[in-house]
């Protein structure tokens, strides 16, 4: 394959608007006969009542339902039994709308991302782009006001340049022009009116946010006084920050099918769904079908494991690959709560995100020291940590420079690829574990920018250093996320895609044996082999052998992370077809070495 599909949008997080439907609900979702992986520990189980919202939340199927609980609100829960990869919940998300930076590349109704020659530009505003006719009316219903809005931003800018409002104003414009058409009163505006909102605990640098958002909002929508705000239902100025902290509560991430972020959206049912930092379901947008009847973005719940009747449905808010004072800090300040979840009470003696290796070499990990100087020791052989303070002033720097590189990853990509590249052999020196922080997010920011800075022609350096990279990703990954979280999925398909790419120079076959090469075909190294070897990457068909074993591992992941019945969704259909097609490749490559070994002189290869 050629390395040109891994040069895939890589930006960074923001939102837009997409037309809004009624959610479709998929009620047969839930396989009620068939859980496939054992039991695991639930999370701490607190007294809940069933709640009903006469009318609301259609989309839910009848095996789940609403609880309420003191510490937590209102939750979804199962009352069947979930198997892993399961689409627990299907929906189009009330709205939903792109980033900024992905205006031009993506289609604003049906979030498919394609060459910008190939999206039509709306004439009248000239922001957003469609894929087609369809796409378009798909979100006239919405776009309407917003072209208006748009166009009325643009004459009152003082220059040509000024940028569109921020994905977040024109989420918010679309929820207020939706929620006056389809009735103050109706089901899908009292939904949002439902959503939890944290007005009354506001952290006073949140409260000036929205209050800013609020200023922007009115502008754009050409509201001229506050009683310009009752034909949506609001009665002041309060209302409207009121709502803005609702949309902030409940706002998701989507994401393409790689979990690249693009946008925002918002879904009351998807809104019910309490967190944990070890979720037993993820939120996906997997693209099930290319039929535009389908209504992309579908929003998905997929589970990650096995849940047992009377479980509480948990997804994650935040990246929960990192350690748990941070995780902590941005539950509270963003989300405010206390997260009490398993992970976040657990008391064990080590915490592989917060870990090192043994300093003796003993095979064994401690914890990272911290600033107080206490004693650290090796978990299984009791050796001491002696550097305390170069491994904290490494961590520390560490965490600064991961900050810094990940503000500059599209701002200056060579700059930030720079510190990427001198900080992680800091931390690795300091014997930091690939699942650490701040060295995973510093290894996975790397490997992005590898990719996304892939020479041309591409060197065989800066592809094997590419795939080193990955394989620590995951290695990394592997140890904090379950099999089959998405994020793992993705980093394996990565993986196994960089291998599968076309070497620069295959020369080298013409030293192999014929012995040699049915060797390395057959006994490719193993994943965890190759993790550690300094002699990895193999090559040539040993290469070939091994990105097809790492793929049908990716493949086996995406069922569960994107769901079995989407067949993994578009990364799991592209990834079963890309090995098959590896399997012709690696048994062409197989025969066509042998024929030309068996061509060559005895004396050409026997005098290696
Ligand atoms: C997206 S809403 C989830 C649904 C919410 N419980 C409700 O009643 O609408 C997010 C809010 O739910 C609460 N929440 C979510 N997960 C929680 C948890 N693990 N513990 C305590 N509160 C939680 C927090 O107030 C948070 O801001």
């Amino acid at each position: 394959m050629s390395f040109a599909d891994l040069r895939a949008n890589r930006k960074t997080k923001s939102y837009v608007q997409s037309s809004v439907t009624e959610p479709a609900s998929n009620s047969s979702a839930i396989n009620t006969s068939d859980a496939s992986q054992g039991p695991e520990q639930k999370e701490n189980v607190e007294p809940t009542e069933v709640a009903s919202f006469p009318g609301l939340y259609q989309a839910i199927p009848p095996a789940l339902e609403v609880r309420i609980s003191e510490k937590s609100g209102r939750g979804l829960w199962t009352k069947a039994a979930i198997r892993a990869g399961t689409v627990i919940l299907s929906l189009k998300p009330h709205v939903a709308a792109l980033s900024l930076q992905h205006l031009d590349s993506c289609c604003s109704s049906c979030f498919a991302s394609t060459s910008t020659t190939e999206l039509r530009r709306c004439t009248k505003c000239r922001v957003v782009r469609y894929c087609d006719g369809t796409c378009q009316t798909n979100d006239w219903t919405m776009h309407k006001q917003e072209c208006e809005a748009l166009q009325r931003w643009f004459q009152a800018a003082p220059s040509s340049d000024v940028a569109p409002p921020s994905d977040a104003i024109r989420c918010l414009g679309r929820i207020l022009w939706k929620k006056k058409k389809s009735g103050l009163d109706g089901v899908w505006s009292k939904e949002i009116d439902n959503m939890q909102s944290h007005r009354k605990s506001l952290q006073p640098s949140s409260f000036e946010t929205n209050t800013h958002l609020a200023q922007a909002l009115v502008q754009y929508m050409g509201l001229s006084s506050p009683a310009d705000l009752a034909q949506f239902g609001l009665k002041s100025a309060a209302d409207l920050v009121d709502l803005i902290s609702r949309f902030t509560t409940n706002t998701f991430a989507i994401t393409d099918p790689s979990l690249t972020p693009l946008g925002a959206s918002v879904s009351p049912v998807v809104a019910l769904i309490n967190h944990s930092c070890d979720p037993n379901a993820v939120v996906v947008f997997p693209r099930v079908s290319a039929d535009p009847e389908t209504q992309e973005p579908l929003m998905q719940v997929v589970s990650l494991r096995e849940i047992s009747p009377g479980e509480e449905i948990f997804t994650s808010y935040i990246d929960i690959t990192l350690p748990k004072a941070s995780r902590l800090k941005t539950l509270q300040d963003a989300y405010y709560f206390a997260c009490a979840c398993n992970l976040c009470s657990a008391t064990s003696e080590m915490e592989l995100r917060e870990s090192m290796y043994c300093p003796k070499s003993c095979g064994g990990l401690c914890s990272l020291p911290i600033e107080d100087h206490s004693l650290v020791r090796c978990v299984k052989c009791q050796a001491p940590v002696q550097s305390n303070d170069a491994i904290v002033d490494a961590v520390r720097v560490g965490c600064e420079g991961f900050e810094k590189a990940a503000t500059l990853e599209f701002k200056d990509p060579p700059r930030a690829k720079q510190m990427t590249t001198n900080l992680i052999p800091i931390l690795i020196r300091a014997g930091l574990t690939p699942s650490s922080h701040p060295l995973l997010g510093l290894t996975r920011l790397h490997q992005s920018l590898l990719i996304s800075s892939f020479p041309s022609p591409l060197t065989q350096d800066h592809l094997d250093e590419t795939i080193r990279t990955a394989s620590k990703v995951v290695t990394g990954l592997t140890g904090l996320l379950r099999d089959g979280h998405p994020a793992l999925a993705i980093a394996y398909t990565e993986l196994g895609k960089l291998l599968a790419v076309d070497e620069p120079s295959p020369g080298h076959l013409t030293s192999q044996t014929d012995s040699e090469v049915e060797h390395s075909v057959s006994g490719a190294q193993s994943f965890a082999s190759m993790a550690l070897s300094s002699s990895f990457p193999p090559s040539g068909p040993a290469r070939l052998k091994l990105a097809y074993e790492i793929l049908l591992r990716a493949r086996e992941s995406l069922k569960i992370g994107f769901g079995r019945d989407n067949d993994g969704g578009a990364v799991g259909k592209e990834v079963r077809d890309f090995l098959a097609s590896l399997e012709k490749e690696i048994s062409v490559w197989k025969t066509g070495v042998k024929n030309a070994l068996e061509d060559m002189p005895k004396t050409g290869h026997s005098g290696r």
